[in-house]
């Protein structure tokens, strides 16, 4: 079987010879730093072996409980934010039909995404839908207390309640929580859900291969134990022996930390070719974000889909403020075929593309964009994915977490934790006057008075 591929080659052409190798001491020290647990936050290591500490009996109980889910429901909604929520819509939506809910063939549930916003009309269309639907909830929130997931699921849990009856509503909602802490976790003790727990050291962002990522991705058709294969082996692809040149994520780590630190490439911008990817992109813009964005430092991710986005933001790419550089998934072989007919007429002047496959020509704009954007000033990082799968994307998945750890090491950061998180939040609870939250609410109003 291959491995997922990185090619530095376009983007260490933009740091001066020998800046890759001068970061080796200091990765390998995070690496060790990682496996020793000396790190800065090493309560939150879980997810550094957990591929390969995963069981066929854990694997099975997880199915289980997602052939239950599709037998008994229509549609299955999947309540989360942030790391309970983009890894599993990454890898259904890279996997799934691009119109999975407009294809009449429903073997599958539909799943849908909620938990993820507060917007009312967004909340009352769900619910609207779900009105006569028989559906079911996953209810994953590692903290269980996040007002998001927590608004949405009262309200389903209602719904459904109501719709199916309480003792038929308890088959269909699961919850995927904490071991003992938080709401979800209470709710589900009171009504007996079956539940999933988070391991207290593996942080929400890096969850996607705990049942916060596999349940919803069994429940949608897809083979969870390819995905654990496909990760396991790139945890032994990037093991901490594994040689510096031959370690991607090793490469990827220290070439990224270079492009920050000594050529002022403050921005990476996150590319693929295939709009099947956006949603993996979101949930790598969480992973490095919330690891990396703090202490005043940090690479700021950002992601683009092509060629779409080269109609919109291309310009800026090419020719803006020369501080981003681009990492690329790109896939080598597409899993359907299409050709281009020829046209009689030819009004369109496309006949040169004629007998050509579709894919033919997204490469050709791929090295197209690859050439001008490297001739433009932006460093280019490629990473090539040899099948649009479940078992390479549990090998693209383990290889950005791994990199993660290791790169917000070489930072100086404490890549685990996400202490910026909560000023929103707790403007939030005083601004709508939640108990306890009294002397901030009163601090919080005599601002915004003063500054009217
Ligand atoms: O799983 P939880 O606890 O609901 O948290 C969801 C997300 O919210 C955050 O805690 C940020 O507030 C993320 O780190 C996390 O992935």
């Amino acid at each position: 079987m291959k491995n997922i591929t990185l090619d530095v080659s376009k983007a260490v052409q933009f740091l001066a010879e020998g800046t890759v190798k001068a970061y080796e001491p200091k990765v390998k020290a995070a690496q060790e730093a990682l496996e020793n647990g000396t790190c800065p936050g090493n309560d939150f290591l879980g997810w550094l072996h957990l591929p390969s500490s995963v069981t066929p009996e854990f694997m099975r109980e997880i199915q289980d409980c997602a052939d239950t889910l599709r037998a008994e429901c229509e549609v299955v909604v999947v309540a989360g934010i942030g790391g309970s929520y983009l890894g599993a819509r990454a890898v259904i939506e890279a996997l799934g039909n691009s119109f999975a809910w407009l294809v009449a063939d429903k073997s599958n549930p539909t799943i849908l995404f909620a938990g993820n916003n507060i917007g009312e009309d967004y909340l009352a269309e769900l619910t609207e839908y779900l009105k006569g639907k028989k559906f079911g909830v996953i209810n994953i929130s590692k903290s269980g207390t996040t007002t998001e997931t927590a608004l949405t699921f009262r309200l389903l849990k209602k719904q459904c309640e109501e719709q199916r009856g309480k003792e038929a509503a308890k088959k269909v909602i699961v919850a995927v929580t904490d071991a003992t802490k938080g709401a979800a976790r209470a709710a589900a003790d009171k009504e007996g859900y079956k539940t999933f727990v988070i391991p207290d050291n593996v942080g929400g962002r890096f969850s996607v291969l705990t049942p916060v990522g596999l349940l919803p991705i069994a429940c949608a058709g897809f083979d969870i134990t390819k995905l654990i294969a496909g990760a396991v082996d790139m945890e032994h692809a990037c093991g901490k022996d594994v040689p510096f040149e031959e370690n991607p994520a090793a490469v990827y780590a220290a070439v990224r930390n270079g492009l920050y630190d000594q050529a002022g490439k403050k921005i990476e911008i996150m590319v693929n070719y295939q709009p099947k990817l956006h949603y993996m992109s979101e949930w790598w813009k969480q992973l490095y974000g919330e690891s990396e964005g703090k202490d005043g430092k940090g690479i700021f991710p950002a992601s683009c889909d092509f060629t779409t986005d080269l109609h919109s933001m291309g310009q800026w790419i090419q020719q803006g403020e020369r501080s981003i550089y681009e990492t690329v998934i790109s896939i080598e072989k597409p899993n359907r075929e299409l050709l281009f007919p020829n046209d009689e007429e030819n009004l369109d002047g496309l006949n040169f593309l004629a007998g050509k496959r579709v894919d033919e020509v997204n490469k050709m704009a791929e090295l197209g964009t690859r050439l001008a954007h490297v001739d433009g000033g932006v460093p280019n990082i490629r990473i090539s994915v040899p099948e649009l799968n479940e078992y390479y994307l549990g090998q693209l998945i383990y290889f950005f977490e791994i990199a993660c750890g290791i790169s917000g090491n070489v930072l100086g950061v404490n890549p685990f934790n996400q202490p910026g998180v909560e000023a929103y939040k707790k403007n939030m609870f005083a601004l709508l006057d939640k108990p306890g939250y009294e002397a901030e609410s009163k601090a919080i109003k005599e601002r915004l008075e003063k500054e009217k």
